[in-house]
């Protein structure tokens, strides 16, 4: 379980977030809408403790997130997001990348689990063979959300996730965030196929 309880969030004297408070339940599946600015990725950074609340509480699994337990609790969440900013050539690269960090290696997945998210996600595993420039962003994208759903980890919390797609692998992805049971997850969508989709809408300018 996810709670934000009372939270604020300023970035100086910016107040971006004011006195928020929302559970996420086991298999929830949650979106934040809002404008641009309204703070739904500074939401999913809270969650990866990359910014501290100004006031209130994060909880997750009981545990209120602080710099100590951080990085356990990072541990449970996979990311995904908006822009990927890494220093790699090859889609191979970039779909391996999350298990490449230590906590993770053991978590590689088969060729045929790949193969077979590759194919829900309507995705060409001949794709990984690729340099990321020979690529659209829409591949990209999906490419990059099959790695961290590979991940398996029980919260998953996604920026923007379907920005680049058409229509029919927007829907492809829906449908597979939600059959993901006992995962609750978190996206910030401007997306209004996904925002219909989902159990729970927050909508950050309401
Ligand atoms: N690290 C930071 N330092 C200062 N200001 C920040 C920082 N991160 C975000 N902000 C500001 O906080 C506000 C909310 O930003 P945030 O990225 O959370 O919004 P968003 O709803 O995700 O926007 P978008 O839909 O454009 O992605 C914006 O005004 C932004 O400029």
């Amino acid at each position: 379980m996810i709670q934000f309880e009372n939270l604020s969030v300023s970035y100086g004297d910016e107040r971006v977030i004011s006195n928020l408070s929302f559970i996420a339940r086991k298999g929830d599946k949650v979106a934040l809408s809002g404008p641009s600015g309204s703070g739904k990725s500074s939401i999913l950074n809270l969650l990866m403790g990359f910014v501290y609340p100004f006031t209130g509480n994060v909880t997750v699994n009981g545990a209120v997130l602080n710099e100590q337990n951080i990085n356990a609790i990072r541990q449970q969440i996979s990311w995904l997001p908006q822009e990927l900013s890494l220093k790699i050539d090859t889609v191979e690269e970039l779909f391996y990348y999350p298990f490449t960090f230590k906590a993770n290696r053991h978590l590689k997945p088969s060729s045929a689990e790949v193969k077979k998210l590759f194919d829900e996600l309507l995705l060409d595993v001949s794709l990984l063979k690729k340099s990321l420039s020979e690529i659209s962003g829409g591949q990209k994208q999906r490419v990059a959300l099959a790695s961290v759903l590979l991940l398996k980890k029980e919260i998953l919390l996604l920026d923007e996730p379907t920005s680049a797609l058409d229509a029919e692998s927007r829907t492809a992805i829906i449908n597979l965030i939600k059959r993901l049971d006992g995962v609750t997850v978190i996206a910030s969508s401007h997306d209004e196929e996904w925002l219909a989709a989902m159990d729970t809408v927050i909508n950050l300018k309401a």
